[in-house]
């Protein structure tokens, strides 16, 4: 919807109505479309100002409307007519112009911005381009440079920075509407041909074909298999080379492509995944609407280790006081200079002052005494944490909330060693951890919905993307990761490399395949976790088979890495091998293929040529087989939160929406099929057996994945 008012006498102002972001809805657009019509037929409108309510500009299109049948005036002719107007129209940019939003003020004449607004073509990152001309008034506004910047990362600019491309006209601290009232008074009578954007010539530098060639080489490394940000590129080129209606009919071209792929889908999907884990629920029915957070001010970190370090930083530089306790004083020493490195780098980056004076650091557990929220990170050892956790206990009042940043230990047993389990929570950060998006909050069967809500919103105000999550081994994360991983060994036992492997699942879109991902986070991290579970160096004595566990298929090589004292890239050698110890470049490694062979003998095991696809299933199917046995069990709420999780913790590509969605797309009955074929063939690998859940959703006739909880429900009240 848009309102009508008639200000000053000769301005017509019209007000985009949509909230929560003024998004360009099918009323919306109806309302311009109608409204400017009646602003160039009242003969004492002379000039039109279009700003958004509630000081939001616009949001774009309406990214619901999407997925269905559109309707309502189309976008690209309204804003055709705009520019072709009689008299000029002026947009007041409070908030945000995104998308559409900005395409629609870069068919008016003018633009005026607040100095805190932020404008962008976002479009890239739901799996689009900007289809409103945006691709082709863009580069002919601020360059071709600037424009392939913009259009190719989506990202928001500042006014300032806006103003300095000459995206904006002038920018303003005053009240934004009121300014570009009075600019439209002024230039009432201005003639207009100068701007049309349009009908400008697109600014090219001389090199314009090497940028276009550069541009693309890196778009094409960087996009992971991702193809709105070529065709974001075929787009600003076609501005640059073509005339600007022919321009706007390859602008459609690519569009029409974009807007109907799955990758389009996906990504829509997973922007609304996102803003859906904010609205957590718990098994006992608590809500993110009926759970109160308490304010937290003063938070405390135990363990400057790298996680504790990551934390430290991550809460200070979101404003929070610090105490920042490591018992060791040479490790003190060592993380008070690193935390300040970072904090530094930080700052400058963003050019703001580093939060030096927001921590204090101590040695001693007693400094903890009055803070409001605990997180501990000391080593991934039960014995030692539930020592801190009693200490804790004892040293804190009896308000504080204490948070344990386990990757995944029981919570409960912690809580347990409190007199308050009901404060006990996880909260499950990912390396590095002032960087990573990621939290998982983890709630025990003590914990009470405040403690939750208090470290839900703990984690979104350090910037963190956070996912309540249940108490169970691994909880969501790395609970699926094991099939995934476990999957990957049995392909070397069976004679793939860890070189195709990679290859298989990088060319799916994950940053890293999983073997230079092990090499990168080092294998003796599982090695250790396998040992303390009595599965890694079996006992000759006791006579336990090396390629069995309780009768389940095991793989031990990973600790006959580890034997050899192969970490990955920390020793210079693991699945790959470096250069020098902590060099990143992976190279195939002959040894490890001898290595492979001679285990395959030791074992009798036959190489088998293994295929792309073999790859894929394997390593996916068990991880999203996994995904539905969570969903079972509770421990996620809905399949959106297994999916971010994915996407922000272990760099899933986005633009396949996660693996749940992913499921969903390949199609429930091939997933279960594909399940069934494997667990026939492996029957002593658990993982691949299909769950209750996927069979039930297939029997359901696979529903929607907007349907699932309904299926899910029904499952769980008959476990
Ligand atoms: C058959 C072939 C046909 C082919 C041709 C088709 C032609 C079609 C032509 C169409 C041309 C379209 C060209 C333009 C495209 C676009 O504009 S796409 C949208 C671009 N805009 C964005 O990407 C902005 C997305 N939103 C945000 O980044 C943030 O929401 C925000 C605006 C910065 C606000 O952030 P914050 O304050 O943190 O609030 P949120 O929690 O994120 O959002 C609040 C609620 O608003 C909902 N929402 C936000 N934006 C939109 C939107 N654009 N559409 C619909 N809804 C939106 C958001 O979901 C939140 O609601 P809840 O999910 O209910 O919480």
């Amino acid at each position: 919807m848009a309102q009508y008012t008639r200000v000053s006498g000769s301005v017509g102002l019209i007000t985009l109505q949509s909230p929560p972001v003024n998004a360009l809805s099918a009323a919306v657009r109806q309302g311009i479309v109608d409204l400017m019509q009646r602003a160039l037929s009242e003969p004492e409108v002379k000039s039109v100002v279009i700003c958004g309510q509630n000081g939001i500009f616009c949001g774009g299109a309406d990214i619901k409307e999407f997925g269905g049948q559109m309707s309502g005036p189309p976008l690209i002719p309204m804003i055709h007519a705009i520019e072709a107007a009689s008299k000029p129209v002026v947009a007041a940019i409070e908030g945000i112009a995104l998308g559409g939003g900005l395409e629609l003020a870069l068919g008016c004449h003018y633009r005026i911005a607040h100095s805190k607004a932020r404008v962008g073509l976002p479009e890239v990152t739901l799996g689009l381009l900007p289809g409103a001309g945006g691709s082709q008034r863009l580069p002919r506004l601020i360059g071709v440079p600037a424009a392939l910047d913009l259009i190719t990362t989506g990202r928001h600019v500042t006014a300032a920075e806006a103003l300095k491309f000459g995206l904006v006209d002038q920018i303003t601290d005053h009240n934004t509407v009121n300014v570009a009232v009075k600019f439209a008074q002024r230039v009432a009578d201005q003639p207009l041909d100068a701007r049309r954007i349009s009908t400008y010539p697109c600014l090219c530098p001389s090199d314009v074909a090497v940028l276009f060639e550069e541009v693309m080489q890196r778009v094409r490394r960087t996009a992971r298999g991702a193809i709105a940000p070529i065709a974001c590129v075929q787009a600003v080129r076609a501005a640059a080379t073509l005339p600007y209606n022919q321009g706007m009919e390859r602008e459609r071209e690519l569009m029409a492509t974009l807007f109907t792929s799955g990758q389009a889908r996906a990504l829509q999907y997973f922007f609304f995944a996102q803003r859906a884990v904010g609205r957590w629920s718990m098994p006992s029915g608590a809500r993110w609407d009926t759970s109160k957070p308490r304010p937290v001010h003063k938070a405390a970190v135990i363990g400057l280790g790298t996680m504790g370090r990551g934390i430290t930083v991550a809460l200070a530089q979101a404003g929070f006081s610090v105490v920042a306790v490591e018992t060791q004083e040479k490790q003190l020493m060592e993380a008070k200079q690193a935390i300040s490195g970072m904090l530094e780098r930080g700052a400058k980056r963003r050019g703001v002052a580093p939060a030096l004076d927001k921590i204090n650091y101590g040695r001693n557990i007693q400094s903890v005494a009055d803070v409001d929220l605990v997180i501990e990170a000391v080593f991934e050892d039960m014995a030692l944490k539930k020592k801190v956790f009693q200490q804790l206990s004892a040293v804190c009042k009896p308000s504080t909330f204490l948070c344990s940043n386990t990757s995944g230990l029981d919570i409960d047993q912690l809580a347990c060693q409190t007199r308050n389990p009901e404060l006990v929570v996880g909260m499950h950060f990912f390396a590095p951890a002032h960087v990573m998006k990621l939290l998982e909050v983890v709630y025990g069967p003590k914990s009470s919905p405040l403690a939750v809500a208090t470290a839900m919103q703990l984690g979104k105000k350090i910037g963190k993307v956070s996912v309540a999550v249940g108490n169970c081994r691994g909880f969501v994360g790395n609970r699926m990761l094991k099939p995934y991983l476990e999957q990957a060994l049995f392909l070397l036992e069976e004679g793939a490399t860890p070189e195709f492997v990679d290859q298989v699942l990088e060319e799916f879109g994950f940053a890293m395949g999983v073997f230079r991902m092990s090499d990168l986070s080092g294998l003796d991290v599982g090695w250790k976790v396998r040992m303390a579970d009595g599965l890694a160096m079996p006992d000759p004595t006791t006579g336990q088979p090396t390629r069995l566990r309780q009768g389940r298929r095991y793989s031990p090589l990973g600790d006959l890495l580890c034997e050899q004292g192969r970490f990955g890239q920390k020793t210079g050698r693991g699945w790959y091998q470096y250069d020098k110890p902590g060099s990143q470049v992976a190279k195939p490694d002959p040894w490890l293929h001898s290595f492979l062979d001679e285990y395959r003998a030791r074992h009798a095991l036959v190489a088998h040529r293994i295929d792309h696809q073999e790859v894929l299933e394997r390593c996916l199917y068990s991880m999203i087989n996994e995904g539905f046995r969570i969903l079972e069990d509770g421990i996620a709420a809905g399949p959106e939160d297994i999916d971010v999780i994915y996407v922000f913790g272990y760099s899933w590509p986005r633009h396949h929406g996660g693996p749940m969605f992913y499921a969903a797309t390949v199609g429930l009955n091939k997933v279960l099929e594909r399940l069934e074929h494997y667990y026939q063939a492996h029957p002593d690998v658990p993982s691949l057996q299909p769950c209750h859940l996927l069979r039930k959703l297939v029997a359901s006739g696979s529903p929607p994945i907007q349907k699932w909880r309904e299926v899910i429900k029904k499952v769980r009240s008959q476990l």
